[in-house]
């Protein structure tokens, strides 16, 4: 028997979830020999043979290995719970059969307001030609009223309800995470839509994320476990933003450019606003560190995006951010466009991510 280590790295964890999937042997639990906290144990020695010919094949290309990858928990209590339960969700793994439910998903997009997330899943509904009812695309989440949550064919689409930043997404995300084990999802794609603040740019325009800095243009997050800070990295996936960028191409008058995405804590003083409840510095300053900014590559500010790339990289998603601008911060602080053309931004990250939702799908001319 092999037990393998506690933090396993992903091609490890691809060898995982390659062995069970072929050779379907439950795992079974033991401590760690390093550490001895209880983990995962898979049987592998029958099939030592299979080990070198799976890593040389994943090591020679990561990034666009083609076969089934699953949604990896990192913690080694997870699998030993007899029963889980998604309390956010309103959702568990006695209640409900999570496998039937939601084993098709491939696709997740999460944002922050219901109604923009409910458009999506019927947008996505039209555009996927689904058979079923638009009326029968139900909230699953209805049960409790911090998410929103709307499955159309492989597709997820997920709402942080009334809660902005990066603890709202966090515990969603952890939930979410765990659905997508616990259904046994695989060749997952997530993807963040929303709205920013962008540096330099013209309102309206679309950034798809490569990097997520912190306020000090770093890529990290810092997550704050027991008492102590655990730094996590933020690189999104390269490829899947430039397949989004290509997809972009396709659209007309869509506006789009690749680039860093500055994520805070805040709105207002952790944005540099001048017209927030406080503000202790000059326009001059806060324009210089804006500058500062752009310099180090940053071209939109939004509150979700680090957390987000730091917990799908560790869980092996492959993750975007795409945002649209609604005001240029080296121009203003207050969000002044009217309405319409609020609601009418916030759909080019939706078209943009149906298009490349049906694409990928084939189902694009
Ligand atoms: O448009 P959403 O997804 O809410 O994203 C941005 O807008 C909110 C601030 O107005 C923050 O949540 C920020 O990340
Ligand atoms: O300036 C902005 C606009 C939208 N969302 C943000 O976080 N900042």
């Amino acid at each position: 028997m092999l037990a393998l280590g506690c933090e396993l790295d992903p091609d490890q964890e691809v060898v995982r979830t390659r062995l069970e999937d072929y050779f379907l042997r439950p795992p079974s639990h033991a401590p760690c020999t390093a550490c001895g906290t209880v983990m995962t144990v898979h049987i592998v020695e029958r099939m030592a043979s299979v080990i070198p010919a799976f890593n040389s094949s994943m090591r020679s290309d990561r990034n666009t290995y083609v076969g089934k990858r699953f949604v990896h928990v990192k913690n080694p209590y997870l699998d030993s719970m007899d029963e889980d339960i998604l309390y956010h969700l309103d959702l568990g793994t006695k209640t409900h059969n999570l496998p039937a439910m939601f084993g098709d998903v491939k696709f997740v997009c999460v944002g922050r307001s219901p109604n923009r997330m409910k458009a999506f899943a019927l947008f996505m509904h039209k555009e996927l030609g689904l058979e079923e009812a638009e009326e029968d695309i139900k909230d699953i989440c209805a049960g409790t009223d911090r998410y929103c949550m709307y499955k159309t064919g492989p597709t997820f689409s997920f709402s942080q309800r009334h809660g902005m930043g990066i603890p709202s997404i966090s515990v969603m995300l952890h939930e979410l995470i765990k659905l997508l084990h616990h259904a046994q999802c695989c060749d997952v794609t997530i993807i963040r839509i929303g709205t920013s603040g962008g540096i330099g740019i013209a309102p309206g325009t679309v950034v798809i994320t490569d990097t997520a800095v912190d306020s000090f243009f770093k890529p990290r997050f810092e997550q704050v476990i027991l008492d102590n800070i655990v730094t996590r990295s933020t690189e999104l996936h390269k490829e899947l933003s430039e397949e989004l960028f290509n997809c972009s191409k396709e659209i007309p008058n869509f506006r789009t450019l690749i680039g860093h995405t500055m994520c805070t804590y805040d709105f207002y003083e952790g944005q540099g606003r001048l017209d927030g409840a406080l503000c202790s510095f000059s326009r001059e300053k806060k324009l210089a560190y804006l500058k500062r900014a752009y310099k180090a590559g940053v071209r939109n500010i939004e509150m979700e995006s680090t957390v987000l790339a730091a917990m799908c990289g560790l869980c092996g998603l492959k993750a975007a951010v795409v945002c649209v601008t609604l005001l240029d911060r080296l121009d203003c602080d207050q969000i002044n466009l009217p309405h319409d053309v609020l609601l009418e931004y916030q759909q080019w990250p939706q078209l943009l991510i149906s298009n490349f939702i049906t694409r990928r799908l084939g189902l694009c001319d």
